[in-house]
């Protein structure tokens, strides 16, 4: 008969192969562990690279000046800016208006210059105004943020995004029930469009084409007053110019992007229905004022006892400017405002022909650099060391002079200032806010 098994070694046999099942499986565990740990980082690592490298980027254009035009990617603006129930309040509340049958006005460019005292004449007869600026470098955004505080003081909130946000920009038109949209937010500055093209086409083509196509999905459509310029006349010789003469030579991309959009304009008007006032900004200078303007620079040079470039024509001729106080520009604003009629459509739908214009607005008595620059030396008491130059061939104009009596006959608009007073006043503001 078979020895019975010799159970101490198949219990030892036994006690080891489970002792080695045992160290197997936490062999196994701490393998597997370290496999998940592994993969998760490297998940981790991915999701950090994509949302780091393709999440869309600050739009970071640079320019030969060396500074870059930077604006908040518009994702990212209305990720950070654009929600939030206090947020929502606050839109809600500074559009509101406080007297009877007052408009509802988002103001673009409301951190800028003509955008500032716009909102600022709305919203002290009674207007709700929302304000919408992506507070881009082009200029010391300094100013802008010291234009905002002015507005936050009366009550006057401006969102943080892009025209080209459109997600933003419908969220906004979700929130509130605009009457009218007055656009002012653009690219600016005829020189600079040599320096970064695509600035303009982003701002003055493709961010007003964004704001159009939300402006006509909205359900009421607001009536929209825009920026265009006198740029758009370009080479024309007429003169004075009114608004029937030829506007097909822009001799600037500014001028050019601001012609597209007129025509952009009769293009969203016939299909859509949306009202639209074209104004024809003439060299709007004043208080709170754009440093990247001659006599804002002239002025901040003179005193700092730097030297100026005059620009002459090639043919010896001084350059002119039909230069418009901004107090007058407002009025000719809220006129536009005042006077426009309501879209037709409703939801991107045209119920009946709607009304498009386009109005000059400037000072009707052109002056010349030569003379803006004595004015200024007698202001500041200060003698300009001047550099008469020919004027470089970077879209300026020899000069502008408005014939307003469409915006006269149409909204009664009429300009006041002459430019000595106008610069008495803005020399004043500037003296007081760089304490100089
Ligand atoms: O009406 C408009 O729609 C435009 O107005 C403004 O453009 P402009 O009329 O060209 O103003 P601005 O640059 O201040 O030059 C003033 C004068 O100084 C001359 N100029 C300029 C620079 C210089 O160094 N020397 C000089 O003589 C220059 O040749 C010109 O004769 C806005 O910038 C523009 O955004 C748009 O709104």
């Amino acid at each position: 008969m078979a020895s019975p098994p010799d159970t101490s070694k198949t219990t030892k046999l036994e006690r080891y192969n489970s002792y080695i099942r045992r160290v197997n499986s936490t062999k196994l565990l701490a393998a597997s562990s370290k496999l998940l740990f592994r993969v998760t980082l490297l998940v981790a690592l991915v999701l950090i690279f994509f949302f780091t490298f393709n999440y869309p980027p600050l739009s970071d254009t640079p320019t030969s000046a060396g500074h870059h035009v930077h604006t908040t990617s518009h994702l990212l603006s209305s990720a950070f800016y654009g929600s939030g129930a206090s947020w929502e309040k606050e839109v809600r509340r500074s559009s509101t208006p406080r007297r009877p049958n007052g408009f509802s006005v988002l103001v673009t460019g409301a951190g800028g210059f003509v955008g500032t005292h716009c909102s600022l004449a709305l919203k002290k007869r009674g207007d709700g105004v929302l304000g919408l600026d992506n507070f881009n470098t082009y200029y010391d955004p300094s100013l802008k943020r010291a234009r905002q505080k002015v507005l936050k003081q009366h009550e006057i909130f401006i969102v943080e995004g892009d025209l080209n946000d459109g997600e933003l920009l419908a969220k906004l038109f979700d929130i509130v029930p605009f009457t009218h949209v007055l656009h002012l937010a653009a690219q600016a500055g005829v020189r600079y469009a040599m320096e970064n093209p695509q600035s303009y086409v982003s701002s003055n083509i493709a961010g007003y084409v964004n704001l159009l196509e939300v402006a006509k999905n909205a359900d009421p459509q607001p009536a929209i007053v825009w920026a265009s310029s006198s740029s758009v006349y370009g080479l024309n010789t007429e003169n004075p110019f009114s608004e029937s003469d030829r506007t097909d030579q822009p001799a600037s991309l500014y001028a050019a992007t601001k012609k597209a959009g007129e025509e952009i304009a009769h293009t969203y008007n016939h299909i859509y229905g949306l009202s639209i006032t074209g104004l024809r900004f003439f060299t709007v200078y004043g208080p709170w004022g754009r440093p990247d303007m001659a006599y804002f620079f002239f002025t901040k040079d003179i005193l700092q006892g730097k030297p100026i470039n005059v620009y002459q024509t090639h043919d010896n001729k001084e350059v002119a400017r039909d230069f418009t106080y901004i107090d007058d520009i407002v009025k000719g604003c809220l006129g536009a405002l005042d006077t426009a009629e309501k879209s037709t459509g409703k939801g991107g739908k045209k119920k009946g022909p709607a009304q498009l214009r386009i109005y000059n607005l400037g000072n009707t008595s052109p002056v010349t650099v030569g003379k803006l620059v004595s004015i200024l030396e007698s202001l500041l008491n200060v003698k300009a060391k001047k550099h008469v130059i020919k004027m470089p061939r970077n879209g300026d104009v020899p000069f502008t002079h408005a014939n307003v009596s469409l915006a006269y006959k149409d909204f009664g608009y009429k300009p006041t200032t002459d430019l000595s007073s106008g610069l008495r006043k803005f020399v004043k503001w500037l003296i007081e806010f760089f304490a100089l």
